[in-house]
């Protein structure tokens, strides 16, 4: 089985001369369709620069990162951003909601920047992250929580191969931290989503079905969920 989202011996280096940051350290990661995979580690390990590669955001240094079966080095920039717009959703700590769209008007906007082969039904979507009472509502009429649900049928929309989550229950209180998760790993089982989810907190670990650790840019499967 081919997994969805690879990486072989990524190396990030931020920076030039002598003032360079090794943010990622030779990392290897597989993650199949359908998979929610938690990345832990303490501020400054990484996290955000293997999500920013995963994304197609930054090029590694070196190292392979595969789409499915497409070799991200190898595109122009141009198809880069055909490959994010088409390929991979991104939902960020607060949902980055737009201020005066509606809450379907969120989850449509990205069908509206180019043609999408297979996208998901915008209301149908709204209603399977139970916010569909509150389509017609702007963000500032939404919770921490609300929001962050628009901005997962947001990210969903298109139907991506790749779901990459930064912190998304940073803002959130503990039921809606557990809630917004088990609503990340229903979506990536049902629709064959392959999901990798930064996070701090541990209290979510057990929705997900891998977990690994980040230290110093290098990736180690962690000890154990319960302990991490
Ligand atoms: N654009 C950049 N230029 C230079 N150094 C950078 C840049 N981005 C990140 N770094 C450095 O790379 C290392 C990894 O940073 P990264 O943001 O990926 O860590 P993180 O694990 O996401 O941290 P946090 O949990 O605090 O968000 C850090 O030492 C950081 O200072």
């Amino acid at each position: 089985m081919t997994a969805m989202l690879s990486l072989s011996d990524v190396t990030l280096i931020h920076g030039d001369g002598e003032d360079t940051v090794t943010a990622l350290d030779k990392v290897n990661m597989e993650v199949e369709a359908g998979e929610l995979v938690a990345v832990v580690g303490p501020s400054g390990a990484g996290k955000s620069s293997l999500l920013a590669v995963c994304g197609a955001l930054i090029s590694p240094t070196s190292g392979t990162i595969r789409l499915n079966d497409l070799d991200l080095s190898a595109q122009s920039p141009r198809r880069l951003t055909a490959i994010r717009r088409e390929r991979i959703g991104f939902v960020f700590q607060s949902g980055n909601l737009i201020p005066s769209l509606t809450s379907l008007d969120q989850v449509r906007l990205p069908l509206t920047f180019g043609k999408v082969a297979n996208p998901r039904d915008p209301r149908e979507l709204l209603a399977e992250v139970g916010m569909s009472h509150k389509a017609d509502r702007r963000p500032h009429q939404l919770s921490g929580g609300e929001r962050q649900r628009v901005g997962i049928a947001r990210a969903l929309v298109t139907r991506p191969q790749v779901l990459l989550v930064d912190e998304p229950t940073a803002a959130l209180d503990r039921q809606r931290s557990q809630d917004v998760v088990a609503l990340l790993a229903r979506e990536a089982h049902e629709h064959g989503v392959a999901t990798v989810m930064v996070t701090h907190d541990h209290e979510v670990l057990h929705h997900c079905d891998r977990v690994l650790e980040m230290i110093d840019g290098r990736l180690l499967p962690a000890e154990s969920n319960a302990s991490v």
